[in-house]
Order: C-alpha cells, then sequence, then structure tokens
C-alpha cells in the first residue's frame, strides 16, 4: 500500500527522514501516526524509528534534545517542531509487567515491530508513503480487528497497560479485541494492579471521551479488567448502567470524572475527593468536579439553578454538568444556561463594590469574625439582586445589617 495524499505533518517529517537515508540508515514513520492516517483521523504526534543509533542520529542535526536516551529516544528540533526518534530496539526483562529490564538497540525494522503491542500499532511508512506491514496490521485495521503483535501473553507481560489500551482502542476506533488476545486480557487482568495509576487513568480517561464508549465499556466488563481499576471492583452495575445510557458522548476529563462520580452515588465534596485521590487526579480537576455534582444535584432536584448556585458553580463547571445532565436525561438548554450566568450581576467576589476596608472607614465594623459575615451577607444579596453592587447602596445595607446584627 502506498499513501499518496500525506497530512502536512508527514511533509514537514519528511526532510528529516530524507537526512537519516542519506546517511546510510533506514528510517520510518511509525505507530499511532500511520494507523490514524490509513483510518482518515487527525494525527497528534508524529513518531520516527530508526537505524541509526542515538549518537549517530546527533550527529546528523543541530539540534537535539536527549528525550530519552536510555532507552534511544532523541527529539529533532527542526522549523520549531519536535520529532521524537526512537533507535530499533528489542526489549528483555520485564520482571516488573511495566518496562524492560534491558532494551538492546538492533538494525532491524522487523525487530523492532514485533515487540510493539497491536498490529494496527505495528505498521511502518516510508517518506515516500509506502505502508510496511510485517504484521497484517492493515487487513486487521481494515477488520476493526485488534490483535497482538505475536503471543498476547507474552506482549501483556512487557506491559500490563497494554491491556487497557486495547479496551482504550475498542472504544476510539469501534474495534472487536480478537479472541486470542481478549483472552489473553481475561487471564492477565489482575496484573493491571502492577501498573502506575496515573497511567491507567489515561487510558480510563480516552475510552470514556471515545467515539465507542460502548465498546470498551464492554470490553472492560467480559474480560473482567475492570476489577483491577483503583475502586471500580465493586462497580459492575454501575458499569452496566453507563452501558445502558443511550448514545452519549464525553469530550473533556472534567465530564468524564463528574458522570462517574454521579453514577457511583458520590454527590459530597469527601467521598468525590475521596475517588479523585485514588485516582491521582490534580486539585483543579477534583474543585471543578465538586461544583459540576453540586450543580446536578440542584438540576436534577429543581431543574434550574438560583443565582447563587450559579455563582458558585462558575461556567466552566455549569458547562460541565450540562453535558452530564443532557446524558442523564435532565439537561438544559445550553445557550440559556449560559445567558443566566451572563446576566449575574458579578461573576467573583473580588468584583463586590466594598470590602472590609470600606465597612472599617464607614466606622461600620471593627476588624474581626463579624466584618466577614457582614461581606457574605453583601455578596448574596448583590448576586441575588437584592441590592445594587454600588458601593453606597451597599454600605447603606451593610449598616442595617450590621444593626440588627447589634440588637
Ligand atoms: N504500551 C505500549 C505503548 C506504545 N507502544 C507502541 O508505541 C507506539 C506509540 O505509542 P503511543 O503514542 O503511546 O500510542 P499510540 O498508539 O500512538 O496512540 P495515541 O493515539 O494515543 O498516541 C504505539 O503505536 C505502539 O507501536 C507499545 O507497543 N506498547
Ligand atoms: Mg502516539
Amino acid at each position: 500500500m502506498i499513501l499518496t495524499q500525506l497530512p502536512a505533518a508527514f511533509q514537514e517529517a519528511k526532510p528529516i527522514i530524507e537526512t537519516i537515508e542519506a546517511a546510510g540508515f533506514e528510517a520510518y514513520f511509525v505507530g499511532g501516526c500511520v494507523r490514524d492516517t490509513i483510518l482518515g483521523k487527525p494525527l497528534h504526534d508524529v513518531d520516527i524509528a530508526t537505524s541509526a543509533f542515538p549518537a549517530e542520529v546527533k550527529q546528523l542535526f543541530k539540534r537535539t534534545v536527549d528525550t530519552g536516551i536510555e532507552h534511544g529516544t532523541v527529539m529533532i528540533l527542526d522549523h520549531g517542531n519536535g520529532y521524537e526518534t526512537t533507535t530499533f530496539r528489542t526489549e528483555s526483562g520485564y520482571q516488573d509487567f511495566r518496562r524492560p529490564d534491558q532494551v538492546t538497540f538492533v538494525r532491524s525494522l522487523k525487530e523492532d515491530l514485533k515487540r510493539r503491542d497491536f498490529t494496527i500499532n505495528a505498521l511502518a511508512m516510508t517518506a515516500k508513503g509506502e505502508v510496511i506491514d510485517l504484521f497484517d496490521g492493515l487487513a486487521d485495521l481494515k477488520r476493526g480487528v485488534l490483535r497482538a503483535v505475536g503471543v498476547a501473553e507474552e506482549r501483556f507481560h512487557e506491559d500490563a497497560l497494554r491491556m487497557m489500551r486495547a479496551v482504550r482502542f475498542a472504544s476510539q476506533l469501534d474495534f472487536a479485541i480478537e479472541p486470542q488476545t481478549q483472552q489473553a486480557i481475561t487471564d492477565n487482568a489482575a496484573l493491571l494492579t502492577k501498573i502506575a495509576v496515573e497511567r491507567t487513568r489515561v487510558e480510563w480517561e480516552k475510552l470514556l471521551m471515545g467515539q465507542h464508549p460502548d465498546a470498551g465499556l464492554k470490553s472492560l466488563l467480559t474480560t473482567g479488567l475492570y476489577q483491577y481499576m483503583p475502586m471500580m471492583a465493586a462497580q459492575k452495575p454501575m458499569l452496566q448502567q453507563l452501558l445502558a445510557l443511550p448514545d452519549w458522548h464525553l469530550s473533556t476529563i472534567e465530564s468524564v470524572w463528574t458522570l462517574l462520580s454521579w453514577q457511583m452515588q458520590l454527590r459530597d465534596a469527601s467521598a468525590i475527593r475521596h475517588l479523585l485521590k485514588t485516582w491521582k487526579t490534580s486539585n483543579e480537576l477534583i474543585s471543578h468536579v465538586t461544583a459540576a455534582v453540586n450543580a446536578l444535584n440542584a438540576l436534577e432536584r429543581s431543574g434550574r439553578l438560583t443565582s447563587e448556585e450559579n455563582f458558585y458553580t462558575g461556567l466552566d463547571a455549569l458547562t460541565t454538568a450540562n453535558q452530564v445532565a443532557t446524558i442523564l436525561g435532565f439537561g438544559q438548554d445550553q445557550a440559556q444556561l449560559a445567558q443566566s450566568y451572563a446576566s449575574l450581576p458579578i461573576h467573583d467576589k473580588h468584583e463586590l463594590a466594598v470590602n472590609g476596608g470600606d465597612l472599617l472607614k464607614a466606622k461600620l465594623v471593627t476588624p474581626g469574625p463579624m466584618m466577614g459575615s457582614i461581606l457574605a451577607t453583601c455578596l448574596q444579596a448583590v448576586i441575588t439582586g437584592k441590592v445594587e453592587n454600588q458601593q453606597d447602596a451597599l454600605l447603606d445595607f451593610a449598616r442595617m445589617v450590621a444593626d440588627s446584627k447589634n440588637h
């Protein structure tokens, strides 16, 4: 197979391969970029594999960065782009089911391709667009099949994360996992616990954001792999419920975790925090999801949000909540939701037209807890439209509040 219309990213990278070839070595595009091009999907990175050893690659280019030199990867910088270029290698050892004990650089493309995970990821392509297909990856791409290269169990022992990658690709590509590959996942699922949570998380998020999450979820359930994902062992009914939801699509990581929290019945801050801490997400994500789940609670309860709920949720988490609410069948019109948020008198407490200093100057309070309490009442009054966000009006209101608190 020769691909004639190569995407721009390949055109830009072509001179890199040609430079390596001119020095007497082999170099190819490899991995996901070849697979995605044949599928007509957009590319996110272009990876190059070469028979040149890292030191030889570095001699050929002016600007390189040692991004993973010990396993053969050098980044070549060219016209503002960076190309990860990895020397053909074989691996051995894998005592920890995560990474090889030893990497050996070799000069043979075939040796390099045969240690890769799936046939559709073991394709290589020359600078001219000729696809090199040593493991029948093209046929599998065409039929929509995920098949491990060689003996599936060996591939999963080399890196147990590949089992998660299989179910993730099933979701992204709507591919079926070939029976022997699926059996090997079923037999080795427990090895997933050897993998760093962060790596498993990335695959789980990609699965749920895929175009066919039902395909990925089905594979997770049939292989039992879900039992070895953090906090998922007892979640079979939850996963089945997800599967039963009519056609859904999640476009952000925030909505992934909001939907999961909701389906797992985790509705308060500490329960959500426990889930997300276990999965080692960022604190920012925890705040976002907590706000979005709060908004979902309100949407489910009353079909709308109060001004204060709008204010404290913020537009980003509101959007997340509404994406999830739509999947669950109680979504609102997004434009209307954004409009009611936009029409709030203020969007941040720092926009309040009085602050503590103003209250002191007007001799309404002395420093202390009373001041915070009065400011909070002012903020609430502005958000709910009771008082205009205007200093004089707020000082009058604050005086009234202070009086009532003093008596
Ligand atoms: N556990 C892994 C990870 C990667 N690879 C190989 O390295 C390539 C590049 O890996 P990566 O970029 O992580 O995955 P992609 O297949 O490119 O998928 P994505 O679209 O997510 O980048 C893969 O195609 C595959 O050949 C592998 O064999 N085993
Ligand atoms: Mg990739």
